[in-house]
């Protein structure tokens, strides 16, 4: 599928859903494109193609919404995936990273031990929004020895200019608003 597809793909399985979780947030609601089976195989495979699958080691998602892409693109490259956690769920010894989001503040948490020196990190979510996120991830991936070779998100609210915190790195995006 060509970009313009895809992004029109994204567009039509997209919620707006105004004032969530805050006043003044438009949310942006992907559960219908998870929920539409030939949709999330595209957008999988769109993710995989634009990176390449042999361009990385590891795919990391960031909880909660980035697990769904990162299970499935590490189940169609054969690549391991690792989770980034939303902080106090792991158990044994974490590194941390504390960040804002557009709508409040969160600490990641990766193992100490999760990834293997030099290991190549393709790092997915549903969203960029500030970036925080994002940000919070590569420095988690770093931290425990990694390196990340990009980002993939399903949707960028350019506005916020996210994509300027992961300069010089690919940041990737299904559909730009
Ligand atoms: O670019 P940012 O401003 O950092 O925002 C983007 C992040 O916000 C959302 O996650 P959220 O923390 O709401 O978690 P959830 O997936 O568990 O709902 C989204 O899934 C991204 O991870
Ligand atoms: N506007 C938004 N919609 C959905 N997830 C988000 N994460 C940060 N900002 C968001």
């Amino acid at each position: 599928m060509d970009e313009k597809a895809i992004a029109e793909l994204v567009a039509g399985h997209v919620v707006d859903v105004p004032d969530f979780p805050h006043a003044g947030i438009l949310f942006k609601d992907i559960t219908p494109l998870f929920a539409d089976g030939p949709a999330f195989r595209q957008v999988v495979d769109a993710v995989i193609e634009h990176h390449g699958r042999s361009s990385f080691d590891v795919v990391a998602g960031v909880e909660a919404r980035g697990f769904l892409l990162a299970g499935a693109i590490a189940y169609a490259t054969g690549t391991g995936a690792l989770a980034v956690r939303k902080a106090g769920k792991l158990p044994r010894e974490v590194l941390s990273a504390s960040y804002a989001l557009e709508y409040g503040e969160a600490t990641l948490e990766v193992h100490r031990d999760a990834l293997q020196p030099a290991q190549r990190v393709l790092v997915v979510d549903d969203l960029l929004a500030t970036g925080g996120t994002a940000e919070a991830a590569l420095s988690l991936v770093e931290q425990a020895g990694g390196m990340v070779t990009g980002f993939s998100v399903l949707i960028e609210l350019a506005f916020l200019n996210g994509r300027d915190r992961l300069a010089p790195r690919d940041v990737h995006a299904l559909l730009t608003v």
